[in-house]
C-alpha cells in the first residue's frame, strides 16, 4: 500500500534524527571572521537546545571543520574567481559528510561559514536525496543575494557570489581541482530553486534569472503581498511532494537584527520574518536539510551576539520550534 503523500512526504527524514557539519571555511570571500561562527552558536547553546528542548538525537562529532590539510597552498586565481582551489577542495569534503548523514535519513544542519560552502552541502544533499528516495530536491535559498554569478559575471571573484551557478550547471569547470569533482547527481533544477529576501542583486545576475525563469521573491514582492503570501507561493511553485533544502544567509536578514555579516543589505526581512519562513518550510514535512551561513562575530562587534541570537531563533524554528 502507498502512503497518500501527505503522510508519507513525514518521512523524508526519521523525524528526530539530526545530523550537524560544522564548516569554519572563509574562502569563498575576503573578511576574516565568518569561520569562527559556527563555534560561537554551538557555545551560545545551539545543539544544546535542539536536543533537550526540540528532542533531536544530535549526531555531531563536535570538530568544527577547517580542513586546513585539504587546502592547497597554491591557489592561483582562475577564471577571475579567488580561491578556486580551497573552495573546491573544502566543498567536496562537506559534499561528502553531508551526503552521509542524508543517505541516512538524517536532517543534515550545516553551520558556515561563507555562503560558498552551500557548493557542498547542497551538492550532498541532493546527491543523497536521488538515490534514497529517486526523487530531485528543491532549494529555498533565503538572501539578500542570489548567489548565481558564474566566473564571468562575477564582479568580485567571490565564490560566495557563485555557488548557485556551479549547482545548476550554468558554471562548469573540467579541472577537477576546480569543482570539476561536481557530478550530475550533485545537481539543482533551476525549476526546483527558489529565492525569498532578494534586493542586492548583480546585472548579471538579472539577467541569468530572467533569461532561466528562475522564481525569485524579492523584498518589493514581500512589501507588496506580505511575507505569508510569498511563502505560500514559493512552496507552491517548488510543489507538494517535493524534499526541500532551506539555504538561509543570515545577510537576508535586515542588519537591524544581523549586523554582523560581511555585505549586509539594508531593506532586509525582520527576524520574525525569518523565523517565519523558516517554520513555514518546517511544517510543509518536506524539509531534509538547513544551511545557516554569513554570520561573522569579527564585524560590528557589539551586534555580534544579537547576531549569533537572531542566527540561533532561524535554526531552531527550521527544526520545529513553535511559538505557541
Ligand atoms: N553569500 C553572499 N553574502 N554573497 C554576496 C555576493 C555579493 C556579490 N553579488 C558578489 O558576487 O560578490
Ligand atoms: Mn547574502
Ligand atoms: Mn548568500
Amino acid at each position: 500500500m502507498t502512503l497518500p503523500s501527505t503522510i508519507a512526504s513525514r518521512f523524508l527524514t526519521h523525524s528526530n534524527q539530526l545530523g550537524v557539519v560544522a564548516v569554519g571555511f572563509n574562502g569563498g570571500q575576503c573578511k576574516k571572521g565568518v569561520e569562527a561562527a559556527p563555534m560561537a552558536l554551538i557555545e551560545s547553546g545551539l545543539l544544546t537546545q535542539l536536543s533537550e528542548d526540540l528532542d533531536y538525537d544530535v549526531h555531531h562529532d563536535n570538530i568544527v571543520h577547517y580542513y586546513e590539510q585539504d587546502i592547497p597552498a597554491e591557489d592561483p586565481d582562475h577564471r577571475g574567481m579567488k580561491k578556486p582551489r580551497a573552495v573546491s577542495a573544502v566543498t567536496e569534503k562537506l559534499s561528502s559528510q553531508v551526503y552521509n548523514h542524508a543517505k541516512e535519513g538524517k536532517f543534515v544542519l550545516t553551520l558556515g561559514g561563507d555562503h560558498s560552502i552551500a557548493i557542498g552541502s547542497v551538492s550532498g544533499t541532493a546527491k543523497a536525496i536521488r538515490e534514497r528516495l529517486g526523487r530531485e530536491m528543491a532549494v529555498i535559498w533565503v538572501d539578500a543575494h542570489a548567489d548565481i554569478n558564474t566566473p564571468e559575471t562575477s564582479d568580485s571573484g567571490n565564490i560566495h557570489g557563485m555557488p548557485m551557478a556551479f549547482l545548476t550547471r550554468l558554471a562548469r569547470e573540467e579541472k577537477r581541482d576546480i569543482f570539476g569533482w561536481l557530478q550530475d547527481e550533485h545537481m539543482v533544477s533551476m525549476r526546483k530553486l527558489v529565492y525569498i529576501g532578494l534586493r542586492d542583486v548583480d546585472r548579471g545576475e538579472k539577467k541569468i534569472l530572467r533569461d532561466n525563469g528562475i522564481k525569485a521573491f524579492s523584498m518589493h514582492d514581500i512589501d507588496r503581498h506580505g511575507i505569508g503570501r510569498v511563502v505560500d507561493m514559493a512552496l507552491a511553485h517548488i510543489g507538494n511532494d517535493t524534499p526541500i533544502h532551506l539555504s538561509f544567509d543570515v545577510d537576508a536578514l535586515d542588519p537591524q537584527w544581523a549586523p554582523s555579516t560581511g555585505t549586509p543589505v539594508r531593506g532586509g526581512l525582520t527576524l520574525r520574518e525569518g523565523d517565519f519562513i523558516c517554520e513555514a518550510v518546517h511544517e510543509t514535512g518536506n524539509c531534509i536539510a538547513m544551511d545557516l551561513v554569513e554570520v561573522n562575530p569579527s564585524l560590528e562587534e557589539k551586534g555580534a551576539s544579537e547576531t549569533i541570537r537572531a542566527g540561533c531563533s532561524l535554526v531552531r524554528s527550521a527544526l520545529g520550534d513553535t511559538l505557541l
